[in-house]
């Protein structure tokens, strides 16, 4: 592992960091923010997914998320949002490869040597911030914006027992009815849609057994209202009865000036069910 930069940041210290990844088979970069109580010993763990063109830099830099985390005591890792290089598949669209790896293990050609996100998130970067860090891995939470709030709600839901808590911005809420979903689906997995279904958040919510709190925020006037279907994950969440609360914003875009105005909730959010018991 690499340092790329350590910055004091509200007491503690941002860093970012590079390693060599087994499963994307290339080097990946992530962003770390340590609470100054990691100095006496190991501090819970949020994770923070980010959206489509995203690097671990976006969040890093717009969310505002450090104020509240050193507030809390708790750590925040932004991971990038695909494999990087020369020799990773790309697409010209934005929404395909680099910057849009969304969170799956790709099967499919040109994709699969690289594109291992699910593996990555949920196994490597994981064990490799355990091994390094004063982080206390019994104590995760997981957010995400767009794309990310995919990858993190879907994560939650797969690995039940993995994470306290989970909340969203404006997730791409039910990606295998919406073209931000079905086109890279079909790419990264093929077009068995049986397949699709563990990345699909209003789908796994119908037989989930993640049973820790869930808060989504959503703007209103959200430019991507239709590709994110949050109407679907809001109804599946009120027919399974989960615990959870969806807000809908009035005003708020798509944007980072979205996330920085709620995060201080989602953090806060994640601290009580990090810090219960
Ligand atoms: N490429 C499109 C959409 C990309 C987009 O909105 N990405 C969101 C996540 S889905 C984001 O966080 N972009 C980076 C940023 O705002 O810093 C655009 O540029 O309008």
């Amino acid at each position: 592992m690499k340092t790329i930069s350590e910055n004091a940041c509200f007491g503690g210290t941002q860093g970012v960091y590079s390693h060599a990844s087994a499963v994307c088979q290339c080097d990946m970069t992530f962003g770390l923010f340590l609470p100054a109580e990691a100095k006496d010993g190991p501090v819970p763990v949020l994770w923070y997914l980010s959206g489509l063109t995203c690097t671990h830099e976006n969040a890093m830099t717009k969310a505002g998320a450090q104020v509240w985390a050193a507030e809390h005591g708790i750590a925040l890792v932004f991971p990038d949002t695909s494999p990087r290089g020369e020799d990773v598949a790309d697409d010209e669209a934005y929404d395909l490869g680099k910057g849009a790896g969304f969170y799956v293990n790709a099967t499919q050609t040109p994709w699969a040597p690289h594109f291992q996100m699910w593996d990555y998130i949920a196994e490597e970067l994981p064990k490799l911030l355990g091994k390094n860090f004063a982080l206390d891995m019994e104590r995760q939470g997981i957010t995400g914006h767009s794309m990310g709030g995919h990858g993190a709600l879907t994560l939650a839901m797969n690995l039940p027992g993995r994470f306290l808590s989970v909340s969203a911005f404006a997730p791409i809420a039910n990606p295998t009815a919406s073209d931000w979903g079905r086109k890279q689906l079909t790419a990264y997995l093929g077009e068995e849609t049986a397949k699709w279904a563990k990345h699909d958040a209003t789908l796994l919510m119908q037989e989930t057994d993640f049973d820790g709190p869930i808060l989504i925020d959503q703007g209103a006037s959200d430019q991507f209202l239709d590709l994110l279907m949050p109407e679907a994950l809001a109804g599946a969440i009120a027919a399974k009865r989960q615990q959870g609360t969806f807000r809908m914003q009035p005003g708020y875009d798509h944007s980072y000036f979205f996330v920085a105005s709620f995060i201080e909730d989602h953090v806060a959010f994640h601290a009580d069910a990090l810090y219960a018991g």
